[in-house]
């Protein structure tokens, strides 16, 4: 039976694609294990490119063969016709963790690190996080949100599409609103979906004790947001704790973390990452969405997590950086972990280029790059719960994707650094809303 016609105006098509890398093709919200080896790519054949073809609302129409296009197709108008001659398209990268929202910098840290300086030695004389969070009282939201603006334009014209944001950098019900607003602001303001997570409970300020900081936590903080979630001032989708020895302990952690879930919040925590805390037993057992760095996991924190819908986040710039033990990447994939990558980006681990992550993670947690895909699309997307429209090209989801200019999609992550040339054009929605060689698409 031949295919009915499609006619009207539509937003996009992309054609002659030498590749199309979709990653799934049957809806799957999260790939576990060894799912994540095999990732489904559209390859141009011998008499025919491939195309995406883009409805009105920016959601994906079709991902098909020019010559199956050029019939289906042949009465509608595109608004915007884009050839991708020698050219691959993936979905749009999404970065699962992220700490986008502060001021000052911890330069000199680094370099205090570099002599051989743990991050809790730093972390406990006053600097680490305490450093931040006194620049970050000092700033005024509008700097604050001028310096997320810029990081955000950095982000998408490294291939990031969708973004979770952390507050934690006020402690305090009046600087993590700061926090949580200038977020709120970031979204309206671009183009990149954001998923919001309060993180009240990063480190216990410096004039608390645990009990305190957790007190404040569950009974002012918490309260104050829900009131403004409730006027529909504020959104927000996630609740986040820093799991370590010497901050929030695992029975405060589960305490926070049940009371964000009882005003409406997803998890999505720190945990196992400097010392073993059996926080990937407590993601699985509160049913979390995700849990983050894991470099201490334990073996039944493995098993927990597989059996479970949690997502294990794995951040290979901070293990790198601070010289950590490496997560047990492998060893979780053999078990059936479902595995994501974020950037982590923040004033210890400053980077916020997601090809280069996926690089890290394929050669110091050896990922293959197609798993490495996998973690910075579906599964990241999965992560914040917003697979269901991001982090694959299949129809029904939103047109978010990039362009590269190669041959292969691997180019992306094996040209280590070369983001810049690597991506040309970024779409969101079925928009352009990046293009290396054009400026004028530079929307904010
Ligand atoms: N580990 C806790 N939080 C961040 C670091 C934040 C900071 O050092 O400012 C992380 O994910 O690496
Ligand atoms: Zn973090």
């Amino acid at each position: 039976m031949a295919a009915s016609k499609m006619t009207g105006e539509y937003l996009l098509r992309i054609r002659n694609a030498k590749q199309v890398v979709q990653i799934c093709r049957n809806r799957q919200l999260m790939l576990k294990g060894s799912e994540m080896k095999n990732i489904a790519v559209v390859d141009r054949t011998d008499n025919s490119g491939v195309s995406i073809i883009v409805d009105n609302a920016g959601i994906i129409a079709d991902v098909c063969l020019d010559i199956d296009a050029d019939i289906k197709y042949s009465g509608v108008t595109f608004r915007r016709n884009i050839d991708a001659t020698g050219k691959c398209v993936i979905p749009g990268l999404v970065d699962a963790h992220t700490h986008p929202v502060w001021a000052g910098d911890r330069v000199h840290e680094f370099a205090m690190k570099l002599a051989g300086a743990t991050y809790l030695e730093v972390h406990e004389k006053g600097g680490g996080i305490h450093h931040t969070v006194d620049k970050t009282h000092e700033a005024t939201k509008d700097y604050l949100l001028s310096l997320f603006m810029n990081r955000l334009r950095k982000m998408l014209r490294h291939g990031t599409t969708l973004l979770e944001a952390k507050s934690g950098y006020g402690l305090d019900t009046q600087n993590e609103i700061k926090m949580l607003e200038v977020i709120e602001s970031g979204k309206s303001a671009q183009p990149i979906e954001i998923s919001s997570t309060y993180c009240g409970a990063h480190t216990i300020p410096k004039s608390m004790s645990l009990q305190e900081a957790s007190n404040d936590v569950i009974a002012n903080q918490i309260p104050a947001l829900k009131e403004l979630i409730y006027k529909g001032e504020l959104n927000i989708d996630n609740i986040d704790v820093f799991c370590e020895k010497g901050v929030f302990d695992i029975v405060e952690t589960r305490k926070i973390l049940k009371a964000g879930v009882d005003i409406g919040l997803n998890i999505n925590f720190h945990g196992d990452e400097l010392n073993p805390t059996n926080s990937a037993e407590l993601a699985a057992e509160l049913n979390s969405c995700a849990v983050s760095h894991l470099e201490e996991i334990s073996p039944e924190g493995i098993q927990a997590i597989a059996k479970s819908s949690t997502i294990a986040i794995l951040l290979p710039t901070t293990a790198y950086i601070l010289r950590l033990k490496r997560p047990p990447a492998r060893l979780m994939l053999e078990k059936g972990v479902a595995i994501a990558l974020g950037s982590d980006f923040n004033p210890n681990a400053y980077c916020m280029n997601m090809p280069m992550v996926m690089h890290l993670a394929c050669v110091l947690l050896n990922l293959s790059m197609e798993e490495a895909l996998v973690a910075s699309t579906i599964n990241a997307a999965a992560a914040l719960k917003k697979s269901d429209k991001h982090g694959s090209l299949e129809p029904g989801k939103y047109a978010n994707l990039l362009i590269l200019a190669a041959e292969r999609w691997e180019h992306l992550i094996y040209q280590f650094g070369e983001t810049d040339s690597m991506i040309e054009t970024v779409v969101i929605r079925g928009c352009v809303v990046y293009e290396s060689n054009n400026s004028s698409t530079h929307q904010f």
